[in-house]
């Protein structure tokens, strides 16, 4: 069956996540609380748990691109981890047709490698063949900019060189350069420059065409406004506003 626009590709269906922390506050490695703890005669805590989203429910389409806005802790990244199925919800069910790719500021690099391989290894990584890396591998090392960046190829040049933000767009490159049924980015666009953010956005829109759905965790209102056109605003985990981005976003801005 053909995949078209208006299909859901994600349902959340009332889902929770529940943290727990084992050992929390019991600071056994520190010496100044286990001398509190000889003093004050308190044993150390056992679990704590920290309910990071809390009955969340939508339903997202193909073609769409949502914004995921709020103040940090609200359960944004908490949230997209779920829809990835790195995390399984504690409570409710997530519902997805195709594989969530989620693309976050701290998805794994080599740092010990150069771009160039870890542009190889992210694109087997995602299923590509080696002779589609091949086909891809200009245009990646092109769109991040990493071939000529300040006159220098930093492609031949191990991660550890790049910023975080020249990691940020390398990592963006080699996730855009493959149809997704779902991706999700978490801040990646904030840490690039005018020039990069603005062809990231340009791409985000080429692949919503694809009908793929992409969501935006972003502080940033000004991507969030160019790129989404629906915006979900998260507050102590619980969905605060969910709608057109003009409406969510001047809600979002005349309350913080
Ligand atoms: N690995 C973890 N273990 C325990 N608690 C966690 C963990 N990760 C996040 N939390 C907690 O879950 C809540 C939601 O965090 P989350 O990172 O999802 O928020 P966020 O909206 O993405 O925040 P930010 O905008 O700062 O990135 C916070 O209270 C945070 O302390």
């Amino acid at each position: 069956m053909a995949d078209r626009i208006g299909d859901p590709t994600v349902v959340a269906d009332n889902v929770h996540l529940t943290y727990r922390v084992h050992g929390a506050s019991s600071g056994k490695g520190s010496a100044t609380s286990a001398f509190s703890r000889l003093v004050t005669r308190k044993k150390a805590a056992g679990v704590t748990e920290v309910h990071a989203v809390r009955g969340v429910s939508f339903v997202a389409r193909r073609g769409e691109a949502i914004g995921l806005i709020g103040r940090n802790g609200s359960g944004k990244s908490t949230l997209l981890r779920c829809i990835a199925g790195l995390l399984p919800p504690t409570g409710g069910k997530i519902y997805t047709d195709g594989q969530p790719s989620l693309l976050g500021v701290n998805a794994a690099m080599m740092n010990d490698l150069t771009g160039e391989r870890n542009i190889v290894l992210g694109c087997l990584a995602m299923g590509m063949t080696k002779q589609q890396v091949a086909e891809h591998y200009d245009e990646i090392a092109a769109f991040s900019g990493m071939d000529n960046y300040n006159g220098k190829d930093f492609t031949r040049l191990p991660m550890r060189t790049y910023s975080s933000g020249m990691a940020a767009r390398l990592r963006f490159s080699i996730a855009a350069a493959k149809s997704h049924d779902v991706l999700m980015i978490d801040e990646a666009l904030a840490t690039g420059d005018r020039d990069f953010q603005l062809r990231s956005e340009a791409r985000i829109r080429e692949l919503r065409k694809e009908a793929g759905t992409v969501f935006l965790v972003s502080h940033g209102m000004k991507s969030i406004r160019d790129t989404c056109e629906r915006v979900i605003w998260l507050d102590a985990g619980k969905i605060k506003m969910d709608g057109p981005t003009e409406e969510v976003v001047a809600a979002y801005e005349k309350g913080v």
